[in-house]
Parts: C-alpha cells; structure tokens; sequence
C-alpha cells in the first residue's frame, strides 16, 4: 500500500487566460487531497470517494466492462475521470497496463470550488500508485503527467498551472510550458466558500467561444496577462496594497469573460467592503471559492455573515508539494 498527499491552490493571478498561454500566479494552500493505493491481481480498479458529489459511493469496474454502481454511467464517468485518468498514467510511468487497483481518496478541498482538487487528486493518485508499483517520479514529472490527466478531462484544453502547482507546492509561475516556483512570501488569504462548484470545461470552453468571438474577449485575456506581469512585480516588492488591487482588477477582468457568479461577487464585494486589501475569485469559477487578501480578522468575519458564504477559513501557503504520507 503506498499513500501521498498533495495540496490545493488559489490563483493569486492569472486563471483562464494561462490556458491561452498568459502566465498565472498560483500557489498551494495548506489543504491536502490524500490518496491511498494497493494494487490487486485482478486488473479491476476499486475507487473509494466518499466525498464525489454522488453522496460518496464505491465504484468497481475495468476488466469486464461496467461500473457495478446503481447511478447513470455518465455520471459516474464525469467523477471519475481524474481518478481513471492518474490510473492510466501510472501504468504508463511503470510500464504495467494491465494492473488493477484499490484507490481510496480522503480530501480536505472541496470539489470544483476553484481550488484545485482535481490537480491534487491526480498528482497525489500518480505518485501514490507508481510508488506502490515500485517507481519513484520526480515531482515535475508527477505534475506533467497530471496535466495530461486535467488536458484530457477537460476536453484537451488545460494549463499546467493547477498541477505544477500542487506537485511543487508553494508559490509558482507558469507560461505555457514554462513553470517554475517563485520565492513569494507568505500572504494573508482569506477564503470564502459559497458551498457550489463550477463547471471546468464548460468555463474553460465558454471562454473559448468568447475569444473567437469577440476581438475584445480575446484582448481582455492578453489584459489579464499584463496586470500578472504587473503582480510579478508587486510580489517581488511585498506590495500587499498593490498586489490586492490587481486581484480587484482581476476579477473585474474574469467577470467580463462571465466566470463569476452572484455568489462570488457578492462575496468580492463583502471582502472589499471589510477592508481587504483586494478579493477575487479563484479557480474556474461559476461558483465556489474568492481568495481575498487580509491580515485582520475583518473580511473573514464579513464573510461568515455574508448572504451565500457557507465558509469562510484562512489558508496558509503550503510550501509543501506532493509528499508520501503515512510509513
Ligand atoms: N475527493 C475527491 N475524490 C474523488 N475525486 C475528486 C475529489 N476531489 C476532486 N475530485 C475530482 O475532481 C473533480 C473536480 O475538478 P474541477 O477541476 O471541476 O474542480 P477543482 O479542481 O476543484 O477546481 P478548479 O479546477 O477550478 O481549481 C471532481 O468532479 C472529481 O472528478
Ligand atoms: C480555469 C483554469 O485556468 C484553472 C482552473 O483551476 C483552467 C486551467 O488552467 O487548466
Ligand atoms: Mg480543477
């Protein structure tokens, strides 16, 4: 039996346009997706997510053909894709097709709320179930082969961003296919949850209709870029005035490509309101998270009296990436 763990994120900057090869400004947050492998003779594969929107379920399946689960097969596919897809990519690194598996998945990030729970459940699902086949990938191949899992659910539009990030831990900076860890110090995030999801791919490809559409969509994704340039800047120089200002801009600019939701900017604004230094959401949005930045208690105790705000925690910045968890 083999078991890792790898963190969340929030995007300080950057989501959306990184797909179109903007950079973005992610960075692990300490919330972790733990995933713990045994391989079985058999070449089933056993999957053990008590936290998949079905009202957690155990699904058995390979080999013979269908899941022997009572729920439409769809469905079933939609919540498992990354799991299936960190399966195929372990037995691709270890050279086994034919291996079987029981995958049980515990996570503290909540499912498609814009902190990367799909990135940490691949990245920690290949290193958990390569270890337990005897081979040991370096993080940054343990991120390159969880991108291929996020490119492939997402109907081969993704960055690299999420599972660089969640591989490295700490913050990073990643251009297309350029990705590297920054030294960031550690900032003051406030996370509000309005206990929903988002859809990634239909965001990502909603987006993509915008852009092909409109020549101004297409400039507002090359305006996010600008504004990460601009926050590379102000992270180099700890400007916490200025980096939170650029999130407020940020999330003006997501807005516009129609990630948002009523719950998110109502959110936004609650943390502006509160005196945060900025607020934005973060991730795929739709629904789900807003990072905002506050080193007091105010925007925090703002959002637990927010109309929509289910949650509202402090993150600390996980330095940590991918790791082996247990003995
Ligand atoms: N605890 C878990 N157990 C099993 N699968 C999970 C778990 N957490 C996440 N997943 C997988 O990840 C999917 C959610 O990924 P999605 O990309 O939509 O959202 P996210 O990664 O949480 O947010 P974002 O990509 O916006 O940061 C789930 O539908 C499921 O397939
Ligand atoms: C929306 C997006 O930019 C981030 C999702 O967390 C998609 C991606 O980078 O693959
Ligand atoms: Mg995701």
């Amino acid at each position: 039996m083999a078991v890792s763990s790898a963190p969340g994120k929030v995007y300080l900057f950057g989501e959306h346009a990184v797909v179109y090869g903007e950079p973005a400004v992610p960075c692990a947050i300490e919330r972790r997706a733990t995933v713990e492998v045994a391989t079985r003779s058999d070449g089933r594969l056993r999957v053990d997510a008590g936290d998949l929107t079905l009202d957690g379920f155990t699904v058995e399946y390979g080999g013979d053909g269908a899941p022997d689960v009572d729920v439409p097969e769809s469905l079933v596919e939609a919540a498992t894709g990354y799991v299936d897809g960190a399966v195929e990519q372990a037995r691709e690194a270890a050279d086994a097709p034919e291996i079987g598996f029981d995958v049980a998945i515990e996570s503290a990030i909540p499912l498609g709320a814009g902190l990367g729970s799909s990135a940490a459940v691949a990245v920690a699902g290949i290193d958990a179930a390569t270890r337990e086949l005897g081979v040991e990938l370096p993080p940054e191949e343990l991120a390159e082969r969880a991108y291929r899992v996020e490119h492939g659910v997402q109907d081969g539009e993704a960055s690299r961003a999420d599972t660089f990030c969640s591989a490295m831990g700490g913050a990073v900076r990643v251009e297309g296919e350029d990705c590297r860890r920054l030294d960031a110090p550690s900032l003051p995030f406030v996370i509000g949850y309005d206990g929903g999801a988002g859809d990634t791919g239909a965001l990502v490809a909603g987006v993509r209709e915008l852009r092909e559409e409109y020549d101004f969509a297409a400039d507002t994704v090359s305006a996010i870029g600008d504004l990460v340039r601009q926050g590379e800047r102000a992270l180099d120089e700890n400007d916490l005035d200025e980096l939170g200002r650029l999130m407020d801009m940020n999330h003006g600019l997501l807005s516009a490509l129609g990630v948002s939701a009523r719950s998110l900017d109502a959110m936004v604004w609650a943390a502006r309101e509160a005196g945060s230094r900025g607020a934005k959401l973060t991730g795929a949005g739709g629904g789900g998270c807003v990072v905002a930045l506050d080193e007091t208690e105010a925007t925090r105790t703002a959002l637990h009296y927010t109309p929509g705000c289910e949650e509202a925690f402090r993150a600390e910045l996980d330095t940590d990436g991918v790791r082996q968890e247990g003995g």
